[in-house]
């Protein structure tokens, strides 16, 4: 868990109503954990979650109401739709009803346009992309608000999706499927690098439990180096790679014609495909 600022200095705090999270699965979990740990008021807080982990039926002890009805709710600043794409167009005739005028609507979800969203559900909507690393204060969010933001809302969305890591925001809508090809995706090719390279470690005769302590520590720390360094990721590759030595070696492979290059673009390519065919 990271660090807790002080009330005092959490923007958190500032919200100036309820946040409703639609949505407290993987991702809508992970971000509710980097709100909580960055000083938002669970009191502040309305779940809507058909079926809550036992993790999140214990933030109740935190204030965090769990299904309250929108009567109960009162205004709402913020609701933040955190449900499956496909799952939307059902959400959305309940969640209605917790949408004001002028209530900012922050959505996460894979494909779905600011279009559809000021459509099904009216405010003002920020259309965002975050990545699980939220949960630990380390992820990405691409964020990007219909014409209708004001600046305090935009400071809201800003406010909530920084509290779990960095934010980046665009003015192009249209670049979201991409981001969400390498950012929002992103860390299942990274964990998948650790499973394979764990897998082939088995291969090259280590045990299992040795092979995935080797993965899991080389990708988690390869991953703290390149956070941390100046260096871009191509010089601190260069810096594992001795001339004629072992990294040449596989480098050869991975950099080959039908290697790592090829294969990641193809991957991207589907994941942004996919992300278009959602928005439907
Ligand atoms: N996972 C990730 O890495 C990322 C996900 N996203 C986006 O986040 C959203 C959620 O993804 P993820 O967390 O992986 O999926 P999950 O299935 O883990 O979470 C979605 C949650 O929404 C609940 N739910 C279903 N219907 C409703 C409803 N009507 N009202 C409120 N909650 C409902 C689901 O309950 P039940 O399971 O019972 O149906 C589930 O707990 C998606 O839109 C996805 O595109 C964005 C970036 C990254
Ligand atoms: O797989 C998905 O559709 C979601 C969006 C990005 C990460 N998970």
């Amino acid at each position: 868990m990271f660090a807790m600022t002080s009330s005092a200095q959490s923007p958190l705090q500032q919200l100036g109503g309820t946040v409703v999270l639609a949505g407290a699965g993987k991702m809508g979990g992970a971000l509710l954990t980097g709100w909580l740990a960055q000083g938002l008021d669970g009191g502040d807080v309305v779940v809507i979650e058909p079926h809550p982990t036992e993790e999140i039926a214990a933030l109740s002890a935190r204030g965090v109401r769990l299904n309250a009805s929108a009567g109960d709710v009162g205004a709402v600043s913020t609701l933040v739709v955190a449900v499956k794409p496909q799952m939307f167009a059902e959400a959305a005739a309940a969640l209605r009803g917790y949408v004001g005028p002028s209530t900012l609507v922050v959505s996460i979800m894979a494909g779905k346009p600011i279009a559809a969203l000021s459509e099904q559900l009216g405010g003002h909507v920020v259309r965002a992309m975050p990545n699980t690393p939220a949960a630990i204060g380390r992820g990405i969010t691409v964020a990007v608000a219909a014409g209708n933001v004001t600046a305090a809302q935009r400071g809201i969305a800003d406010a909530l999706l920084r509290a779990t890591g960095g934010v980046e925001w665009v003015d192009d809508e249209a670049l979201i499927d991409a981001v969400t090809a390498v950012s929002g995706s992103g860390p299942a090719y990274v964990f998948l690098l650790a499973e394979e390279l764990a897998r082939a470690g088995v291969e090259a005769g280590l045990p299992e439990g040795l092979a995935m302590t080797l993965a899991r520590a080389t990708v988690a720390g390869s991953g703290e180096l390149l956070h941390r360094s100046d260096l871009d990721a191509a010089t601190l590759r260069k810096n594992v790679t001795s001339p004629g030595g072992t990294t040449a070696a596989a480098l050869e492979v991975l950099m080959a014609n039908d290697g790592f290059r090829p294969l990641l673009t193809r991957a991207v390519a589907a994941a942004t495909k996919r992300s278009k065919e959602l928005a439907k």
